[in-house]
């Protein structure tokens, strides 16, 4: 468990932040300039808050009352940087055993063999970087950083370098490695879609500040965040898991707590868990329930509230079982239905608007 409280002035601008990670992945998520870099360099040790704590399963590596300044290879972190900074000199397998090798033995809680084998970098072992492609290079990079047996896992935009079809290929190693491996990460980005892919704990970066913290679904799903969370993001983000297919039909069924959902189908094997994305302007309101017609979801459901997000768009929050659903309807609808708190309502989504993107396994 991460826990800092620090301050610092860089220039014109003012960092103030209050922050916990815990178990999984915590995602620092905000605009460019909203202070991420300078938090983890700070965790890192790279720059000095000019006052706080930061500390780690209660060890101290930062105090600034108590003169405590751990140097960064005194802090038992592991950094994966965007670009990968591996030693040109050695091979795969020299880069990876660098920072085990610094560790006395007792301390190597990490194996070889497993890193190698999530990562799949068996047969680049013998390799030097420059043999490598971006992605493969990353992945070493991740290696070497789990190899030092961190106590936290810190990740600045790792991906950001590579192109689409790397960072996919990147993205569950990454969503696997807080689950195999029991490494708290800090994982800082800019991409909302890596976000939501990775995260467990969401923490909104705005000004220096962390504007508001907590489980990714509650974040995701609050319209109050918009501005944070990003106009064109607008949706929820549910857990769900997979409950049967139907080839015939191509579908696959998706259990939740407010229900089932009928999606397109996955290859997702029957019991992954996945997360799911649900577009809020993807999702129609009925009173009644609809008869013949061609939407398979049609989901029981209360409106919990309702806010008007400028003079053509309502943003209406609803209750399905105790999964939050966030639905854009027009003011107009809004004038002729006149949704309000309490209200029992069906919501309406089509099985085609969610996309083979917007299902993925949590496993
Ligand atoms: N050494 C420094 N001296 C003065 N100002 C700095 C210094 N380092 C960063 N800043 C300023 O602090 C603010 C936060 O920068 P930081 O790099 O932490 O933001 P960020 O959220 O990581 O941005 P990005 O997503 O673009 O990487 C910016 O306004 C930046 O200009």
């Amino acid at each position: 468990m991460l826990d800092l409280d620090i301050r610092r002035r860089q220039g014109d601008f003012s960092l103030d932040v209050r922050l916990s990670a815990g178990p999984g992945v915590t995602a620092l998520y905000g605009r460019s300039g909203s202070g991420k870099t300078s938090v983890i360099n700070m965790v890192a040790g790279l720059s000095r808050p000019d006052e706080g704590v930061i500390s780690v399963d209660g060890r101290v590596l930062f105090d600034s009352q108590s003169g405590i300044d751990l140097p960064p290879e005194a802090r038992r972190l592991g950094y994966v940087f965007q670009e990968h900074r591996l030693f040109p000199h050695l091979s795969v397998r020299g880069n990876l055993e660098f920072g085990r090798k610094l560790l006395p033995v007792p301390e190597r809680t990490q194996s070889l063999d497993k890193v190698v084998q999530l990562l799949g970098i068996e047969h680049l072992l013998d390799r030097r970087p420059a043999k490598l492609s971006g992605g493969e290079k990353q992945r070493v990079a991740i290696g070497r950083a789990l190899l030092a047996s961190p106590r936290i896992l810190l990740m600045d935009e790792p991906l950001a370098a590579l192109d689409p079809a790397r960072k996919s290929e990147l993205l569950p190693f990454i969503s696997q490695l807080a689950r195999r491996f029991s490494i708290p990460i800090l994982y800082v980005s800019h991409s909302m879609d890596e976000v939501i892919r990775l995260a467990d704990t969401l923490a909104l970066m705005d000004g220096g500040k962390v504007a508001a913290s907590g489980p990714l679904e509650s974040l995701m799903g609050d319209p109050g965040l918009r501005p944070l969370t990003g106009r064109y993001e607008a949706g929820a983000v549910i857990g769900a898991v997979v409950s049967s297919h139907d080839s015939g039909f191509g579908i696959t069924r998706l259990a939740f707590d407010g229900g089932m959902l009928i999606v397109g189908r996955t290859e997702l094997a029957v019991g992954t868990p996945v997360r799911l994305r649900i577009h809020a302007r993807d999702v129609a309101i009925a009173i009644e329930p609809p008869e013949r017609v061609s939407i398979r979801n049609v989901l029981p459901a209360t409106v919990v509230s309702v806010a008007a997000a400028d003079s053509f768009l309502v943003d209406v929050v609803l209750a399905c079982g105790a999964t939050r659903l966030w639905v854009q309807i027009t003011s107009l609808a809004q004038a002729q239905l006149n949704l309000v708190p309490g209200m029992r309502v069906h919501a309406l989504i089509k099985a085609l608007t969610i996309a083979r993107g917007d299902v993925a396994s949590v496993e």
